[in-house]
């Protein structure tokens, strides 16, 4: 008794060392362990391991420590093959060996479940991951800086605005590295002045490549402080000659003080505006801006769980909430009698028209609107969908659609989910009405910290 009392209090300050045993993977990549109860993240330690950590952040419900020493190893523990990984922000869990990072991912969504929809034994599948974990990515955003005078591009550390020069990136695909390389050297080269943020004075903020995986065609975006560029002719002509692959060259102008990468014009400068991409039997147009999944391969197996969960025969109407340029509704077009999408952004919904038209799918609609608002009065009308699939970003579900949901009572609802705490909370809410059948975790980003996953709930 007395000794729990003492735990109870015991506090915990900055600059304090401790032992730890990591318990599990944070929702960050962090490790999770405890200490006298309260729960501590150690960066860079993995479950199974004893670690030696210092506290730099002393909270009322948890601490954060830096960890200083390994006292015992995980199997899983590996050798980042990335040489700026401990700098960089782009990756969190590459000293983690592939098999154990599905492992960890699957055992989020299952700690997520049990937490907040208070289930003991979740139906979640082993995580769906891929068979080379490498070169996925199809689009590298590089931010432009100076280093001792030199050019460098890459990405921010965590937490920080101290950018770190990457001049290859294992995560990337091969050829948007290349592009990147040869721009900032073409860019140095002919002394274009790099953006500075804080004097708000150059020209060249990010360095936009993208390739599209099915067809090899490349696209160059330069995200500029001013409408005009210095040399530019020559820019293009050097461009043009050391990347032959380029389809296209656009100009992205983004004079504000902002995170956001780009802004409102986007110019052509060279070739086409757009590249040509395709998804399983899918085409598309992806112009400089256009959102499109980061992760191909994997992006189809989340969708064919998506159209597996929802279980179509063609008689059905779906509605494809929080639709972005539409990729899902129109994935499953072919199988339903009508699929409706629903997207806040009319950007994305013009592309989503744009991509209906483009694949013939004339049963296929979309509307710009905040699902929680659209959905109920579609209801009040009458609208009676079958299956309703959702993904939300991070936050999850709003609370009245989740009334909406429990009023109309699809069949099915399809949760597609970025965030297994969000998505726990509120499966819990729909299970009301709702029975948990299936969870499948996708790997969307390897040695990230994302999960991705997709849930079937059917009407009880
Ligand atoms: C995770 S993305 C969905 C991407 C898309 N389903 C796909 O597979 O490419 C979430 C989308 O929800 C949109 N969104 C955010 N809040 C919304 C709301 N209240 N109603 C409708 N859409 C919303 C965002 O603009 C974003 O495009």
């Amino acid at each position: 008794m007395t000794t729990y009392k003492k735990e109870q209090d015991a506090s915990i300050r900055v600059g304090q060392q401790m032992t730890l045993t990591i318990k599990s993977l944070g929702i960050n990549g962090e490790g999770i362990g405890y200490f006298k109860r309260k729960i501590v993240f150690v960066e860079g330690a993995l479950p199974g391991e004893v670690v030696h950590a210092e506290v730099t952040e002393a909270r009322e419900k948890y601490a954060t420590a830096r960890l200083l020493r390994v006292v015992e190893k995980s199997a899983s523990r590996t050798n980042p093959p990335c040489p700026v990984y401990a700098e960089c922000g782009g990756c969190s869990l590459q000293h983690m060996d592939y098999a154990a990072q599905l492992a960890s991912k699957q055992e989020i969504v299952i700690e997520s479940l049990r937490k907040y929809a208070r289930l003991n034994q979740p139906p979640v599948s082993p995580t769906i991951g891929m068979d080379n974990p490498w070169s996925y990515r199809n689009k590298a955003q590089f931010q432009v800086g100076k280093e001792n005078g030199k050019l460098i591009a890459g990405l921010y550390q965590t937490g920080s605005h101290q950018l770190v020069n990457l001049e290859g990136c294992q995560v990337q695909h091969e050829a948007t590295t290349k592009i990147v390389q040869t721009a900032k050297q073409i860019i140095e080269e002919l002394g274009i002045p790099v953006y500075d943020e804080k004097k708000r004075t150059g020209v060249i903020r990010t360095i936009v490549a993208r390739v599209a995986f099915a067809t090899g065609e490349t696209q160059l975006t330069l995200v500029t402080a001013t409408p005009e560029i210095p040399r530019v002719k020559e820019l293009i002509l050097e461009l043009r000659t050391k990347l032959p692959e380029l389809v296209g060259i656009a100009q992205n102008v983004n004079n504000q003080k902002t995170s956001l990468v780009f802004g409102d014009k986007t110019i052509s400068l060279w070739g086409k505006a757009s590249i040509a991409e395709k998804l399983g039997e899918l085409s598309f147009d992806l112009s400089a801006r256009a959102f499109f999944q980061l992760n191909p391969e994997q992006t189809q197996k989340l969708y064919n769980q998506v159209k597996t969960a929802a279980g179509l025969t063609g008689k059905e109407l779906v509605l494809d909430l929080y639709c972005g340029t539409g990729t899902i509704g129109l994935w499953l077009a072919p199988y339903a009698r009508e699929v409706r999408g629903i997207e806040l952004i009319p950007e994305a919904v013009e592309d989503a028209h744009r991509n209906a038209q483009r694949n013939q799918a004339s049963n296929a609609s979309f509307h710009v609107g905040r699902a929680e608002v659209l959905m109920p009065k579609w209801a009040k009308q009458g609208t009676r969908p079958d299956v309703v699939v959702v993904d939300p970003p991070r936050t999850g579900l709003d609370d009245a659609l989740i009334r909406s949901l429990l009023d109309v009572q699809p069949k099915k609802i399809v949760y597609v989910s970025c965030n297994p705490s969000t998505l726990a909370k509120d499966v819990g809410k729909l299970m009301q009405r709702y029975e948990l059948k299936s969870v499948q975790p996708v790997d969307m980003f390897p040695h990230t910290a994302h999960v991705e996953s997709v849930t079937l709930l059917t009407l009880k």
